[in-house]
Order: structure tokens, then sequence, then C-alpha cells
């Protein structure tokens, strides 16, 4: 009985699911009746009366079957979780936030035209004064506010209806008959006032028409049951292997061959690189295998033909499709307040016999839970990690010590420029990895790292390095523990204050330390530490927390519950429509949550005045862009404009908004915007995917990508230089000019070209000086060379005009502008800080003495922190030049420096800076 009305139920939401993008008003009302009909009127006891038994009955069907081997394999006891699943499905509530406010009161007109006044035939004239009466004394009725509220009127709407009610009484030429008689009843003291309610709600009703259909609405955004949405799937016999172990542990490599050997598969990754990885390992291995993402489709068949096997990211899961296995990488993101949800669908809806999903140990109780819901078999494998890792004993502090194979571990981008500053004054060649970054750049800097050939040797990266990439790397070195944290979500999708600078947490920690020392690579031994001292004993705490279990798996309404939204509310916007059903779904808080509507009601408020079909305005509405791109978001804007006016945009259009073509970037600013441009275009290959008619231009703007990318590329190379250039352009200016000085013909003769071809080419063109040097100001244009050869032969110029660079003292102390000077002066300042001046490790307390240069101070009674006496002996020290006499330490590099600040007026500034430095911490 219950399996039956699971499946009736089941069928109704498939209906849903299935619902047309071309529907009319009309087909909505048609389908809408029929739904609310079979589904909510007509079984609404029944069903759910019916799903409580079967969320009670579950969890006794799973002890009998399935999850034996989940106990054999020391899974968490199951009765306490099942006693958890029971509980947490009868504490099942509504999201508590009154949505009252995103409702907004339509009028409602007095009555002036009339032909005749049948109320007043029959109950003679209503004096107005009369009137207000009894409006006066309804609204003072206790017995009204209650009923008004279990009617759906808070106080604020309550008032609204009550203020629109008395003009409408009032400013009548003649009021309906039956309310006509009421109020003079009332006045006649033949009837009470709260006789009024029902003509009080019928006006509420014609106020805010959404009373009508509040149950409907409540009903269509009722996520209480997700596993029961994909009733084809429920019906399979479905096992779960969670793999679960740290990072650099082989638990993917064991579900990848599971995938490779099985005769069809499908593998969900978090990212682009780690599905196109598998894309390319498989098709290697010579199983063929497509791969699928917002951006890009490939088919390994023959001629292009669809193949059994697919690597995707994990939003483009295929549903519909049946597969011997499939693997779910990295579930722990089900919790991932932006993407959970494609966990959770990929989880409950793939169909397939065998499903390997990896990560660490933090979601195996929930994941467990859920295959109990489904009703899968559940299996856990731990995994123990290939290589050790060691926590060192000592911070790194100055940049003097790094080494190859180190890994600065950044959270922001003014510390990846502050450090690349720091490494590059020291001669060090420097890969760079950030999140923003085009893939393929990722995948050249990683390259360049780990070429054993290549120069570069150290890697400065924000945690974008904790998934997706192979790297070698030797000792992870956290340059700061303080990451912005996105918190949960606002349930109105403002998002205005839901992220916080707080410590990194122990999975993030873990997961970024593991890409030290990983299997199969040149460094066997993984080490992590922190560049500040101050830092360490907080890393080691962080890391030796247990594992933040993973409680919740998010969830995200479809677009045919936003569509039925529409249907009960067509005089509301897709952004409010949104903002309504976050407000009013219901969801079990136990085990799931809603992820962040934020940016998608953002998006689709931005498009609200463009007219496009609902479902259209939806998918614009979940494009993958960031909204605090604003350059992207005009793009994005400028589509929906396009797609409204039924116009193609070509790559002719596309190239003239985004103003193409590029030169190589100056500045870190102009690199954020290629950047930016970067993602219009993938915006532009995801929207083809999605709208083909309109967005058609698919392989030309992928090969504008790739070019995109070199030119990023280029920037990146350079990015610290270009930092130091958006601090200072005089500097840049410098050394343009210097470059430019160069002697073209002395740099011609340095290339060693073995095509002599190539070699004439290259110098005839340098000659005519079409071809000028490729640092970062200039753009060379090739003009007459294969683009490959070309740019071989600028990046051996390029080459060259560094190493000349290196072995000039005078660029020694170019290189070492604004930003790098400042980052010296703090380095200075630290160094003259107290504590250490004295050789202490310990910080200072009040009382103890301290010796700068010859002078003692005293912090009797003081924090040394604000000690006047101890600043203004430093600032006196300072200007005396004593202060100079004392360094000592200083790298070798720094000796250099010192003396090229002695022999010019920069010392002065060193004074200067120091000063403000102090005078700002003061
Ligand atoms: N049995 C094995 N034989 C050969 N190589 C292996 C084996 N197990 C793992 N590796 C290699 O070790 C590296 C780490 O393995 P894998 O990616 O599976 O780790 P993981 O636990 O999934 O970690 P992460 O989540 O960091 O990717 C990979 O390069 C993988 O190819």
């Amino acid at each position: 009985m219950n399996r039956c009305c699971n499946k009736l139920l089941l069928k109704n939401l498939n209906f849903l699911q299935c619902l047309n993008s071309n529907l009319t008003q009309k087909d909505y009302r048609v389908l809408s009746t029929i739904v609310q009909y079979s589904l909510f009127d007509k079984h609404k006891i029944t069903f759910n009366e019916q799903t409580r038994h079967l969320s009670r009955d579950i969890p006794k069907k799973h002890q009998k079957t399935g999850h034996k081997s989940a106990k054999n394999n020391n899974t968490t006891s199951s009765n306490s979780r099942l006693n958890g699943i029971t509980k947490n499905n009868a504490n099942q509530k509504e999201n508590a936030k009154d949505s009252s406010d995103i409702f907004k009161p339509l009028e409602v007109k007095p009555i002036t035209n009339i032909e005749e006044d049948i109320g007043f035939e029959l109950g003679g004239k209503l004096e107005k004064s009369e009137i207000n009466k009894v409006l006066i004394n309804f609204r003072q009725d206790e017995k009204v506010l209650i009923l008004a509220q279990e009617a759906g009127l808070n106080s604020r709407m309550f008032n609204d209806v009550l203020l629109s009610f008395r003009r409408f009484c009032l400013q009548s030429k003649a009021l309906p008959p039956d309310l006509h008689i009421k109020l003079s009843d009332i006045i006649k003291k033949a009837a009470k006032e709260n006789d009024l309610l029902p003509y009080f709600l019928k006006h509420a009703h014609e106020l805010f028409p959404h009373l009508h259909c509040m149950e409907d609405l409540k009903h269509i955004s009722d996520l209480t049951e997700p596993s029961f949405w994909y009733l084809e799937t429920r019906e399979m016999k479905r096992k779960i292997i969670y793999h679960a172990g740290p990072t650099n542990s082989g638990k993917t490599y064991s579900a990848l061959k599971r995938f490779q050997e099985s005769t069809s598969g499908i593998y969900c990754g978090p990212l682009k690189l780690l599905a196109n990885e598998v894309y390319i390992k498989t098709n290697n291995s010579g199983r063929t295998c497509d791969l699928v993402t917002g951006e890009e489709r490939k088919f390994g068949g023959e001629d292009g033909k669809p193949s059994d096997h697919m690597a995707c990211t994990v939003e483009m899961v295929n549903l519909e499709k049946n597969y011997e296995v499939a693997v779910i990488d990295e579930i722990q993101m089900i919790r991932d307040q932006q993407r959970g949800w494609a966990w959770t669908r990929a989880l409950l809806g793939i169909k397939a016999q065998e499903i390997h999903v990896c990560g660490d140990i933090s979601a195996s109780d929930l994941i467990s839970d859920l295959s109990f819901l489904t009703g899968d078999e559940f299996e856990l494998k731990s995994y123990d990690r290939l290589t050790p890792l060691t926590i060192m004993d000592k911070s790194l502090e100055s940049y003097d010590n790094v080494e190859p194979g180190d890994c600065f571990v950044c959270f922001n981008k003014n510390d990846i420029y502050n450090v690349l500053n720091n490494l590059e004054a020291r001669g060090h060649e420097v890969a760079v990895i950030y999140g923003s970054m085009p893939p393929g750049v990722k995948l050249s800097q990683a390259a360049r790292f780990n070429d054993p050939n290549d120069k570069c040797k150290i890697l400065v990266a924000t945690d974008a390095i904790g998934m997706g990439l192979n790297l070698n790397i030797r000792r992870v070195i956290f340059y700061s523990l303080r990451k912005v944290q996105l918190k949960e979500n606002k349930i109105d999708g403002d998002e205005k204050d839901s992220s916080e600078i707080e410590n990194i947490t122990t999975s993030q920690a873990l997961q970024i330390a593991g890409r030290a020392g990983r299997f199969n690579t040149a460094f066997k031994d993984g080490f992590v530490t922190t560049f500040k001292i101050s830092d360490l004993p907080v890393l080691k705490d962080i890391l030796k927390q247990p594992l933040e279990k993973t409680t919740r798996a998010g969830l995200h309404p479809t677009a045919e519950q936003i569509e039925l939204f529409a249907y009960h509310l067509p005089n509301h916007s897709l952004s409010d429509l949104i903002k309504i059903f976050m407000s009013i779904c219901k969801i079990d808080s136990g085990q799931y949550f809603l992820c962040n509507f934020g940016e998608i009601a953002y998006l689709a408020e931005m498009i609200d005045h463009i007219p496009i079909k609902l479902r259209a305005k939806y998918t614009f509405a979940t494009s993958p862009i960031n909204r605090k791109q604003t350059f992207v978001c005009s793009c994005f804007v400028k589509f929906v404009r396009y797609y409204s006016n039924n116009e193609i945009v070509t790559d002719e259009i596309l190239k003239k908004m985004i103003e193409w073509p590029f030169k190589i970037p100056q500045n870190v600013n102009e690199v954020a915007h290629l950047e930016s441009v970067y993602d219009v275009l993938d915006l532009y290959l995801w929207l083809a995917y999605r709208f083909p008619d309109i967005f058609t231009y698919i392989e030309e703007v992928k090969l504008m990508r790739i070019e995109l990318e070199r030119i990023i590329y280029e920037g990146v190379k350079n990015i610290s230089i270009l930092n130091q250039s958006g601090n200072s352009t005089r500097h840049l200016m410098r050394r343009h000019k210097r470059i430019e000085n160069q002697n073209m013909s002395q740099i011609t003769n340095m290339f060693t070209f073995n095509n002599n071809n190539n070699n004439n080419q290259m110098k005839q063109l340098i000659t005519e000086n079409k071809v000028k040097s490729n640092s970062p100001i200039e753009q060379t244009t090739p003009i007459k060379l294969d683009k490959i050869v070309f740019s071989n032969l600028i990046s051996k110029k390029d080459q060259k005009i560094e190493e000349l660079n290196r072995s000039d003292e005078e660029s020694k102390s170019d290189k070492v502008d604004e930003a790098a000077m400042k980052s010296k002066y703090r380095k200075l300042v630290d160094y003259l800080n107290i504590s250490k001046s004295v050789g202490d490790k310990q910080k200072k307390k009040k009382g103890d003495r301290i010796t700068i240069g010859n002078k003692e101070i005293s912090s009797k009674n003081e924090n040394l922190d604000n000690n006047a006496s101890y600043k203004n002996t430093l600032k006196e020290l300072i200007e005396n030049g004593t202060i100079e006499m004392s360094l000592k330490g200083i790298t070798k590099n720094e000796a250099k420096t010192k003396s090229d600040l002695k022999n010019s007026n920069e010392k002065d500034n060193l004074s200067l800076a120091i000063k403000k430095i102090l005078e700002t911490k003061t």
C-alpha cells in the first residue's frame, strides 16, 4: 500500500518535472489544475499520511536488507542514526522567516459606477461616521485578530487590508448588497462587528491574491522528501560505495579503476579540470569517454558519437541514462552553500548499479543515512595517506629560507603579490595559481612548476590548488590562515552579510596541506608549516581537530517549481518568486538545507525588466557568473537583450562587446579584466548549449578563448612586475624605457636559433622594428610568422632580456620597486620590533627592559605596543641614523639593497616609511 502511494506521489512529482519549456499560460492553468487536483486536493490527506508512514517504514526495511555491509564496515551504529532520522522527520519545520514583505498588496478600487443600489433599497442609508465606528470596533476585536492571523494575515498585512477595506467602504458609491446589509445590521445592533470578517477576508484575498493559493504554494515548494523525487532510480537496486580517506590516499584511483573497467560509466567531478583529466585518462587507457561540462561537449565515440562513458562536472550529470558504474568525486561538497544541491541530485538521482563516492570521512554518516532513505545498499571503504605528511616544528619566518618545491598558500590576491614581490626580489622564479585564472593558465603554471628542467621551483597559490591539479609540492607554507568563509544561506536571498573572515577549517587545512608530497611525484614526503611564527600553533591546533561532520545536504528548487509559482502569482517578478519560494519552502532541516539563492535572485533581478519567457529567464539567472564582476554582468544583460530580440549573437558582435583584440596586460587590473573577459567567453559557451539558436558561434568563441588564455598567460608570467606597475607607473616607465633603449642588434645577436629561416625572419622583423620586446608594457603582433614559431622566438628573446636584467646591477635596484621596498620597510620594522631586537621569542611584558641600538628603554607600567617612549626613541634613532648601525642579521640581498639605499636618497625614504608605519600603528 505504501509503495503504491509512494509511486503515485512520485509520478505526480515526475509529471511536474516533465513540464515543457514552451508552456503557455493556458497550459499552466490546465496542468496546474490537474496536478493540484491529483496531488494536493484529492489525495492531500492520504498522501501526507502515507509519506509519514513511509519515512517511518524505510529504516526498518533497510535494517533488514542492504545495510548489513555498512555494519560490517564499521559505520556508525545504525540505531542511533535511525532514531535521528525519525526525529528529524518529526522535526520537519517550516522556514520561520516571515515572507509577507515580499508580497505587495494590489489595489482594490472603490465602486464608482452604479446603475442601482440594492443594498440601499434593502438596508437604508449608511452614515460614514457609523461605518467608521464599526470598523474601529472591528479592529479592536481580539477574535478578529486571531482569525485573521489564522487566515494568513500578519499585522502588516492586516493593517494594509484594513486601510484598503475602510477606503472601499467609505468611498464606494454603492456597496455590494450583502456587505451593505451586514453593516446596516451591525449599526442597528442586530449583528456583531466580527460578523464583518468574511467580507474583510474576501477583500484581503483581492489585495493579496497569494492567500488564495498559499496552501498550493506550500505544497509546490515542499522539499521535505527529496529521496522520493526520482521514481525510476528508486526502482533500481543500487549499491553505494563510499571511498573515505584524506587527500593523496588513492581513493579516486580505486573508484576510477572500476569506472574504466565497467561497460558503461559516469564520472561527476567538482571542476572542469578534473572532468577533463578523467576524460583524457580514460581515452588514453583505450576506453572511449565523453566530456560534458557547462561550456563544453566532446564525444569520444567513433565519428564524434556519444560513448558509454562520460566525465562531467557534477551539475551536468545525466539522470536519464542507465550506467553500470558512477563515480561522484569530492562528496563532502554536498554541504557546499552554493553547489551542494548538485551532489545531492547526483547521489539521489543517478541510475547506476554501483555508485562510488569519494571524499573525506566527514560525509560518510550523512551518505549512509541518505542511502537508508533511498533503499540503497551502503559500504564504507577507508584509505590512509600513501605518503607521510609532517607538520613542521618551525615556521618559515623569512623568505631566505625557501627551498625548491615550496608552495606558499595565500587567501587573497594582495598576499599573493606581496609574497611574489619578496620572492622575486631574491631572484626566484615563481609560478602563480589562483581561482579566477582560466583553467588553461592554471595548467600551464602547474606544468612550469612541475617541470624539473624549468627554473621555476616555487609556487604561490590560493586554495585553488586544493583540488584538480597534480603538483610536485614538497612543502606547503600557509602565508596566512584567515579566509573569507561563506556562511549559511539567508532565507531572503540577501547575501550581503553572509561571509566572514575566519581561520580556515580543519577540512580546508587538510585539503590544502595534503597537496604536499603527492604519491608518484618528485617529492615522496610532504611537509606543512606557516610563514609566521605566531600562526604555527594555530595551524597545529586546526589540524589536530576532528573533521567537522557533514550533517546536511544542499537542495535547490527546480525550474518547474518556480514556473508553477509564476502561474499562481502572475504579477510577481522572477526574483520575487525565488524569494517567496525560499521563504515558504519546507525542508527537512535535520538532513537538508536550501542552497544559497542570493546569486540567482540577484541575476534574476538584473534581467526582470527584459521581456522573455519565465523558463528562459530562470535559465539565464542560473548562469555560472559572479555578480561581483560588473563587466561580466553587463555582458550578461546584453546577452539577455539579444535573446529577447531573437537576434543571433555573432562572434563579431561579441568581439565588439568585449573590445577584442587585447594587448598583453600592463598591470594587474588589466589581468583581472582579461580574466573577466574570459568569463564572458565562458558564459557565451555556457549559453550556447542552452540557447543554441542565439549563441551559435561556438568554434569561433573557443578559438578566442584559446588566444585569450595565451595573452593572460603572458601577463601572469610577469604578474609581480605588473602588480608593481599598478603601484608605481613611474617604475614601470623606467623599466619600459630601459628595455626600449636596449640595442636591438645586441639582442638579436644573443639569440641562438636552430632554424636559420626563423632566425632570419625574426632578425628581419626586429630590424624592421615590427617585432619589439615582448615586455608586458608592449604588445607584439606577429605579422608574418606562424603563431607558435613566433611565441617561441619571443619567449627566447624574453629569456635573454630577463638574463640581461639579472646581470645588470641597475636592473637590480629597479626591481626593488615601491611595493618591494614597502615590504622591506615592514621587515625592518619587524626586525626592530622590541621582542626581536632583544632576541626574545616571547612578546615582552610590562616591566621588561629592552635595548635598541645603544639605548635602553623601560616598558615599566606600560604595554610595550603603546610605549610612547619606545616609539620616540625609535624615531630618534632613525633620524640620527643609529638604527642602520644596529641592523644585524640581514640577508645578502638586503645588504645589497641597503648599500643601494645608502648611496641614494632612498635612505631618507626608509626613515620616512618607518615613521609612517609607526604613525599608522599608533
Ligand atoms: N595503486 C596505485 N597505483 C598507482 N598510482 C596510484 C595508486 N593509488 C594512487 N595512485 C596515484 O596517487 C595519486 C593520488 O591518488 P588519488 O588521486 O586517487 O588520491 P585521492 O585520495 O583521491 O586524493 P585527492 O582527493 O587529493 O585527489 C594519483 O596521482 C594516483 O594516480
